[in-house]
Formats: C-alpha cells, sequence, structure tokens
C-alpha cells in the first residue's frame, strides 16, 4: 500500500443471450478492448475522494446514482480494515453510460482491481467477479453476472450463470457496427419488467426465454462453421424475441430494421434494451461502412465498429 495503485476493464457487447441470462440460459458475449475503463488510486494526505464523470468529492458524499460505487468502495475497505485510509480515486471511462455496453460493470471492475492493487492484496479471478457483483446488485437488482464477466475478460465468452466461463474462438471473418440509439437504456427497469411479465404471462414469457437460449446454441455452432449467414438469422430472430419480451423500443426496432435493409445480415438490441444500443452483423467492409452512415442518417448518435477477422483493420 502507499504507492499509486490502477485497474482497468473493457466495454461489453452481448452476441446473444441478453435478458434469458438472467434465466440461467447461456450467452455468448465479447469484450471490447479498444473501449476502456480505468481507475487510478493514488495515496492522499487526508480524506477520501472520487473524481468521475458523474461526482466529484468526498466518497461519503456520492448520490444515489452511485449507490453501487459507494457500496463496493465501503466493502472494500472494511475488508482491508482500511476505513480510514486517505486515498484520491479517479474514474475514466471511455464507455457511454446506460446504454448496454456494461459501464456499470466496467467500473465495478476496474475499482475492484485497483483497490486490490492499492493495498497489495491478491485477487483471483472468482473473488473479483464475487465483489464486482456487490455493485452490480445495487445498480441493476438481479444481475446475471455476464458483464462483470465479459469486461473482465480478454476474449469472447460463451456465459452460463453459476457455471465455469467458457472462451469462444471466432474463426469467421465479418464485422459488427455497435450503434447507441441515443435514448438511455434502463438494464435494472428492463431486468424488472421481464421478471413482471413471467409472473404475468409465465407460460409465453418461459417460451420466449427458452427460445433465446436455443438461439444461442445455434449461434455457438454458426460461430464454429463458419456460417455467417446464418449467424445473422440468429441475431435476427432474437431481436423478434426480446421485442416480445417487451425489451425493445421504438428506436431500436427502427435501427434494427435500417441496417438490415442496408445490408447487414441480422441485427439486434444488446444489453438490457428499452434504449441503449443494438449490433447489426455486417458480411465485408463496404456493407460496414454504409450500414455505419444508413445508421447515424436515421439517428444512432454513435457508432463503434469490431472486427472478427482481426487480420484487416476495421478503419
Ligand atoms: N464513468 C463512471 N463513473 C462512475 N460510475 C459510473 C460510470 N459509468 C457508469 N457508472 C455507474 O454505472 C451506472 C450506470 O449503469 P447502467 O446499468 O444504467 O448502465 P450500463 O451498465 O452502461 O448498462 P448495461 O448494464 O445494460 O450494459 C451509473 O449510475 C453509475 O453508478
Ligand atoms: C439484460 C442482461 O441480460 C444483460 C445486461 O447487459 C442483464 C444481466 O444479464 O444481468
Amino acid at each position: 500500500m502507499g504507492q499509486t495503485a490502477s485497474g482497468k476493464s473493457n466495454a461489453k457487447i452481448i452476441l446473444i443471450g441478453d435478458h434469458s441470462v438472467v434465466y440461467g440460459q447461456p450467452a455468448i458475449a465479447l469484450p471490447l478492448p479498444s473501449v476502456t475503463t480505468r481507475v487510478v488510486m493514488a495515496p492522499a494526505a487526508s480524506g477520501q475522494r472520487i473524481s468521475s464523470r458523474y461526482f466529484d468529492g468526498p466518497v461519503a458524499q456520492m448520490g444515489q446514482n452511485l449507490a453501487g460505487v459507494a457500496a463496493l468502495i465501503a466493502t472494500l475497505l472494511n475488508r482491508f480494515d482500511a476505513q480510514e485510509t486517505p486515498f484520491a480515486m479517479t474514474i475514466t471511462s471511455e464507455l457511454p453510460a446506460e446504454r448496454g455496453m456494461g459501464s456499470s460493470a466496467a467500473v465495478a471492475v476496474a475499482i475492484t482491481r485497483a483497490m486490490y492493487h492499492f493495498f497489495d492484496r491478491p485477487l483471483t479471478r472468482d473473488l473479483l467477479l464475487e465483489t464486482a457483483a456487490i455493485a452490480e446488485k445495487i445498480t441493476h437488482g438481479n444481475p446475471s453476472g455476464i458483464d462483470a464477466a465479459t469486461v473482465s475478460s480478454d476474449v469472447p465468452i460463451w456465459f452460463v450463470p453459476h457455471q465455469e466461463t467458457l472462451q469462444i474462438p471466432f474463426t469467421l471473418q465479418g464485422y459488427l457496427v455497435i450503434a447507441d440509439s441515443g435514448i438511455k437504456g434502463q438494464t435494472g427497469q428492463a431486468v424488472a419488467a421481464v421478471a413482471r411479465r413471467k409472473m404475468a404471462f409465465p407460460q409465453e414469457t418461459t417460451q420466449q426465454i427458452q427460445r433465446l437460449g436455443e438461439l444461442s446454441h445455434q449461434a455457438r455452432i454458426a460461430l464454429a462453421a463458419p456460417d455467417l449467414m446464418h449467424l445473422g438469422q440468429i441475431m435476427s430472430d432474437a431481436q423478434d424475441q426480446l421485442r416480445g419480451l417487451g425489451v425493445s423500443s421504438q428506436e431500436l426496432d427502427q435501427l434494427t430494421q435500417v441496417a438490415r435493409q442496408n445490408g447487414a445480415l441480422g441485427a439486434k438490441l444488446t444489453g438490457g434494451g428499452m434504449g441503449g444500443c443494438l449490433i447489426a452483423l455486417c458480411p465485408d467492409l463496404a456493407t460496414t461502412h454504409h450500414v455505419e452512415a444508413s445508421l447515424r442518417a436515421a439517428g444512432a448518435t454513435q457508432t463503434w465498429t469490431e472486427a472478427f477477422n482481426l487480420e484487416e483493420d476495421p478503419q
């Protein structure tokens, strides 16, 4: 302890399995290592201060929107018997918040890594995920754990709650356009809305959740084949199921249509939905650029491109 320490994490997108993963179904998710969150923890002469996009001041005065972050820091200070240790924490994130790209998990993982580093304690992956869940439970209510598992990973993952996370090889050549609908997503509310729907319409909702789980299995096969066209169809099928679950939005429905009309092989929302981001699968660079431009013209506020085949530069 006493040295400046830092912790880093990635953004994430869920390729398939959003929401159904909360009910134990498998999901496939990808970290975006080019979109990072970094936490620096420095020794200070006095006080415990935090500086972030949301708040700059004493840790004890963080507002309700940072309740998860506050609980995480308090738990770790207790864990290290360091309740009175002075420090200055700075959170810098390239992730747009509340867009389904995992900003809350990215912050929780980067804080946990920085604090373990600062207090010079060993951190296993299981302990990292358990610890990040303290913040995620407060921010999201009932997280499956997929966000923290993905933002802390450097490779795509096959995630089933309470099971060992597997790495997934991506051998197919293709591109993903990620587009921000410009509307704030509401993961906590969306997860709660699906839970209410399941209470009200148990049979129909269970079928939709199971269908999404089957689509994850099919997507894994399409990735291994590799079969880009089939993967696109699976993604669009998932969007239909997610709309049926009530977690899409008018903007997401419209933008996924625009992507498909302009050459994307498939498109769906990603993350909690009710706003936030969508992803569109494209076969080549020319289509990728065209889809990106079409989405921006139709109202997407920001776009990113990820290449599955990293031999080619997506720019
Ligand atoms: N730069 C940041 N600094 C501090 N806290 C942040 C930052 N970015 C996000 N957070 C925390 O995450 C919360 C936003 O989480 P929310 O679940 O709404 O969005 P998300 O995690 O981006 O979405 P999703 O889980 O669907 O990917 C904020 O209220 C705040 O607590
Ligand atoms: C909507 C959801 O499936 C993904 C949020 O990124 C919620 C979760 O798994 O915690």
